[in-house]
């Protein structure tokens, strides 16, 4: 609401001083995405208003000529140059008037296209950390949903702008030239309109920027109800009533605050509209007395007329585009303010770069996600080395997904060091270091691709005869090819059945097929996060013969099935974001800790013969 105080304060002279700014800004946008269509629109609306004034002097000198006393037929005789000259001044208006438009529609597309690049770069650059804050959540909605089409209209705004004050130009420079002391009538009828408009946007974006929570959550809700996905749960649950209920309860302040704000503005409306009318009249009675005072010639009088109707169409256009950039440079700003936001929130790019690692040593590390108190990962030590299986084990919410995240430069701690053999990975290029990475996320997401390409998109950009495996011996590895195989178009089948011939996995062949994706991937850092959670026993099996030890690579495991985790080199145990304990199985099991309990508790369920059955009772 800070914001929106700071808008409400903004005045109409505020508003006015903005404009210049505001313009400048837009022709930048329009000049950085095609000159030649700037200079077109803008160039091209100027020569059509020197064209306007052509034209109201070549009529004033018509009407002269037609009311000059004489013989009618000598009089029209008189008058045709003139009117000639009037006609090609209005045609050369309208065929300028044309072309700018078209100027300025292929510029819009432009525009819109290289806006929304330049968002996606941010959003899909921007470190992970960042989406773990509510703010920049909001802010990234707030462009994307209106941020981002603000540039062509403030570019559009711009152009109108500018062509509506250049009409008001090219008419006032022809009423000057009938009758000066029209001139400062003529501005005056303008002022009513103008802050009409102006305080309508300020209203609008006040009252939108107060509902935006609400509206997020409508946007929620709405998406609940009617997508694919949650289908399910909403029938399984019967949520409908439920949703639909606060559906309603939150469409019925929406439509409150609505009805408030087309009150508000339809007074605002009435106000202006009244003034704006008085203003007018009071033009045409100055127009009236000068006549009747003979001040001004009756030809004269007439084109003043012209003129005024002509100057108000244009100060029409210049006031909607005053109002409507106004209010677009707020949204504008917007956007503006997040892709500024997203650059702070993105590390640099650059740094050493780096052939991989044979160590990663934690020193210390510690990681708090925004707005909580306690440490997810809380002073973490420890060494890993390539060629290993480790694995990280710990109850719900121990810290083993963030730790995973943290090695995997997923997050930059929040305190502490992580190195690559001695070297800080602070200090190393980024993506050079997300190169040397595969993470089997436990979060994974359904790519609405093919078979095929939700494998290589692991590494869509690998060489074609560089090391690692292909797409199918991935599949292999994981237990996905025959699954794959098995479809109706086999490796090129479209995985979402929200397109045609689309197909749906199962989550356990899901599964798969991600395990196959960050094979494909062939890094030297390979994070399983819960990599068999969807798994049968058989591919399950399948999964771990494969992440056996291997020179190359470094193997992080994360799994509650400790039966797994026997074979690994070194057990990392967590506790609320601590390591407390460390070793192989049998070291492990040789002390009396939480890892023994553990692994006590499950291998129980699978020893319990018919004896501890029969002891636990019927209900078992
Ligand atoms: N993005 C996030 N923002 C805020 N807190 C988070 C976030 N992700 C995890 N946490 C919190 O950090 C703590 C550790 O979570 P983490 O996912 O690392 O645990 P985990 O050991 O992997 O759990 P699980 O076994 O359930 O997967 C938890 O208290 C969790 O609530």
């Amino acid at each position: 609401m800070h914001h929106a105080r700071q808008v409400a304060q903004t005045g109409f002279w505020a508003v006015a001083r903005r404009l210049p700014r505001i313009v400048r800004e837009a022709i930048g946008v329009a000049w950085a995405t095609n000159r030649f269509d700037t200079v077109a629109s803008l160039g091209l609306n100027i020569a059509a208003g020197v064209m306007t004034t052509f034209g109201l002097l070549a009529t004033t000198s018509v009407l002269t000529k037609l009311f000059a006393a004489g013989p009618t037929p000598d009089r029209v005789r008189a008058a045709l140059p003139a009117l000639l000259l009037a006609a090609a001044a209005i045609s050369a208006r309208g065929g300028l008037t044309i072309a700018a438009g078209w100027a300025q529609a292929r510029l819009i597309p432009q525009i819109n296209y290289r806006v929304e690049l330049r968002m996606f770069e941010a959003t899909t650059a921007v470190d992970l950390a960042a989406f773990d804050d509510a703010g920049f959540a909001e802010e990234m909605d707030r462009a994307r949903n209106r941020g981002l089409r603000e540039a062509a209209a403030i570019v559009d705004g711009t152009v109108n702008l500018v062509t509506g004050v250049v009409g008001v130009l090219a008419t006032a420079a022809a009423v000057t030239v009938i009758q000066p002391i029209l001139l400062p009538c003529l501005l005056l009828a303008a002022v009513p309109q103008a802050t009409t408009a102006v305080r309508m946007a300020r209203r609008q974006y006040l009252n939108l920027l107060g509902r935006i929570t609400r509206r997020r959550r409508m946007w929620m809700l709405a998406n609940l109800m009617a997508n694919r996905r949650s289908a399910v749960e909403v029938r399984t649950y019967q949520m409908r009533a439920y949703l639909l209920d606060e559906y309603r309860r939150m469409m019925r302040a929406e439509t409150r605050a609505d009805f408030d704000l087309v009150r508000a503005q339809t007074i605002t409306r009435i106000f202006g509209a009244s003034i704006a009318g008085l203003a007018t009249f009071a033009v045409y009675a100055v127009l009236g007395s000068l006549l009747l005072a003979g001040w001004v010639a009756l030809a004269a009088a007439a084109t003043a007329l012209l003129a005024l109707q002509a100057a108000h169409a244009s100060l029409s256009m210049a006031v909607f585009a005053t109002n409507s950039l106004y209010e677009d440079a707020l949204y504008y700003q917007d956007y503006l303010d997040f892709i500024d936001r997203a650059r702070l929130r993105t590390s640099p790019a650059g740094g050493r770069s780096t052939t991989g690692f044979d160590t990663i040593e934690l020193d210390g590390v510690s990681l708090s996600y925004p707005g909580t108190e306690t440490p997810a990962v809380d002073e973490v030590s420890l060494s890993l080395h390539r060629g290993q299986v480790v694995a990280l084990v710990g109850e719900n919410g121990s810290g083993k997904t963030t730790l995973a995240k943290l090695v995997a430069g997923l997050y930059r701690p929040t305190s502490g060091v992580i190195r690559w053999d001695g070297t800080d990975t602070a200090e190393l290029d980024r993506d050079g270091l997300a190169a040397h990475v595969a993470v089997m996320s436990q979060d994974w997401w359904r790519f609405p691709f093919t078979a095929r390409q939700n494998v290589l998109i692991g590494r869509y950009d690998r060489a074609p005869h560089s090391s690692g495996p292909s797409v199918e011996d991935a599949a292999r590895a994981t237990a996905a090819h025959e699954m794959i195989i098995d479809l109706p178009y086999g490796y090129e089948t479209l995985l979402d059945r929200e397109f045609k011939d689309g197909q749906e996995l199962s989550g356990g062949q899901w599964q798969r097929l991600v395990a196959a994706r960050s094979i494909y991937r062939h890094a030297q850092l390979l994070v399983c996060d819960e990599p068999s959670a969807a798994l049968d026993a058989r591919a399950e099996h399948a999964m771990f013969q494969n992440l056996r030890r291997h020179p190359d690579r470094l193997v992080i495991l994360i799994t509650h099935r400790l039966a797994n985790v026997r074979h690994a080199d070194q057990i990392f145990v967590m506790r609320d974001g601590r390591l407390i304990q460390q070793g192989d199985h049998d070291q492990l099991m040789a002390q009396d800790g939480l890892y023994r309990e553990l692994f006590d508790l499950q291998a129980a369920g699978y020893l319990a013969g018919p004896s501890s059955r029969a002891a636990a009772g019927p209900a078992s």
